[in-house]
């Protein structure tokens, strides 16, 4: 990334309960966001990704807080910023695609007076016809097929994939400068998960928004972001370039995460690997490196006593690019396949 990050997260930790009842899903995590950079989080359900996602935008469920850490966004102090200010940034400068747009979408409004309303709320100054024109180019943007249609369609009356669609047309019809979104294909036919996905590098290319994706799964990283963030029990253990560390992982979690899908061009193996074992739970995490009772590396050294006593975790806020005591190379990546 070159020049001032769009977006940069310092030491985040968000907390549920209190005293001994006191739960902390997301430890430590830091990341930058360039301009126009599609950023992928990956890592299993429960790591903590949404949650992430959710205090970027002061939006954490009831009970959840910011214990820890710092978010800046196009220079702005979000954490410190009041009510006020975070309602007119979401929406106009960031804006949240969801993993379920049936339920993001208003069932008992039509799709053209929801987008309307939220160009109304975010920019007062539009006439009602330029509030019109600019929905129907959000929906067209967003390549639905009728948008005229579906401007006066409620949402029920839409298929997944074009709700999903109306909801991206939601999202960006203000052209906001950074789009969150969780696991957007989730709900969808692989035949459209995978339109989707060249919908919004498409919109990256041409409103230049950046993207914050989420996803369990690295293979979509793999196909539309520059770079990753590959989250384990509420922790980065390894970030980078996508190339780079997708296809020489140093954290032996990428490794396992990448051991679960097809290589690419490659012949893929008879049987693919899944991450054996369960992650810890966010109530009672371990002490040293989260990973380790799951590591092939670290049973592969003789369980080193590093791997257990000390988390390898950040440096000035922002996490290590491989949160690792003993980082896999060309050699060892091959041990841990094996
Ligand atoms: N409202 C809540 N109250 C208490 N704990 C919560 C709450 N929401 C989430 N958590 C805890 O935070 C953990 C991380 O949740 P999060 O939704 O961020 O995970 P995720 O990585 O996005 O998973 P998924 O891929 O399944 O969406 C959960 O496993 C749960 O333990």
């Amino acid at each position: 990334m070159t020049g001032q990050p769009l977006l940069s997260v310092r030491d985040l930790a968000v907390e549920f309960g209190h005293g001994a009842a006191t739960s902390r899903p997301v430890d430590g995590v830091g990341f930058e966001v360039g301009e126009r950079e599609i950023v992928g989080i990956v890592g299993e359900s429960g790591c903590g990704k949404s949650l992430t996602l959710l205090a970027l935008l002061g939006l954490l469920p009831a009970g959840g807080r910011v214990a820890a850490g710092s978010i800046t966004f196009g220079g702005k102090d979000l954490l410190g910023a009041g009510p006020s200010v975070l309602r007119s940034l979401r929406g106009r400068q960031v804006a949240l695609i969801p993993s379920d747009a049936g339920a993001a979408l208003n069932p008992v409004a039509r799709v053209g007076r929801q987008l309307r309303l939220s160009l109304r709320t975010h920019q007062p100054q539009l006439t009602g016809q330029q509030r019109r024109g600019r929905a129907l180019d959000a929906l067209r943007r967003a390549r639905l097929p009728r948008p005229e249609q579906a401007l006066a369609a409620y949402p029920h009356e839409l298929s997944g994939g074009m709700q999903q669609r109306s909801a991206i047309a939601l999202g960006l019809q203000n052209e906001p400068r950074l789009l969150l979104a969780d696991e957007p294909t989730t709900a969808l036919d692989v035949s459209i998960q995978a339109e989707i996905l060249k919908l919004l590098v498409h919109l990256r290319d041409e409103l230049g928004s950046a993207i914050v994706f989420v996803t369990h799964d690295i293979s979509t990283v793999r196909e539309i972001c520059d770079r990753v963030v590959v989250m384990y029990a509420g922790q980065v253990v390894e970030q980078g370039g996508v190339d780079e560390v997708l296809t020489s992982p140093r954290h032996p979690y990428t490794a396992a995460l990448l051991g679960s899908i097809p290589p690419l061009g490659g012949v893929p193996p008879e049987q693919l690997e899944t991450v054996t074992g369960m992650p810890p739970d966010p109530g009672a995490w371990p002490g040293g490196c989260r990973f380790q009772a799951r590591c092939r590396r670290h049973l592969s050294l003789g369980e080193p006593e590093e791997c257990t006593s000390t988390w390898p975790g950040s440096a000035d806020g922002i996490s290590v690019q491989a949160a690792c005591h003993f980082p896999l190379d060309a050699s060892s990546l091959e041990e841990v396949r094996r």
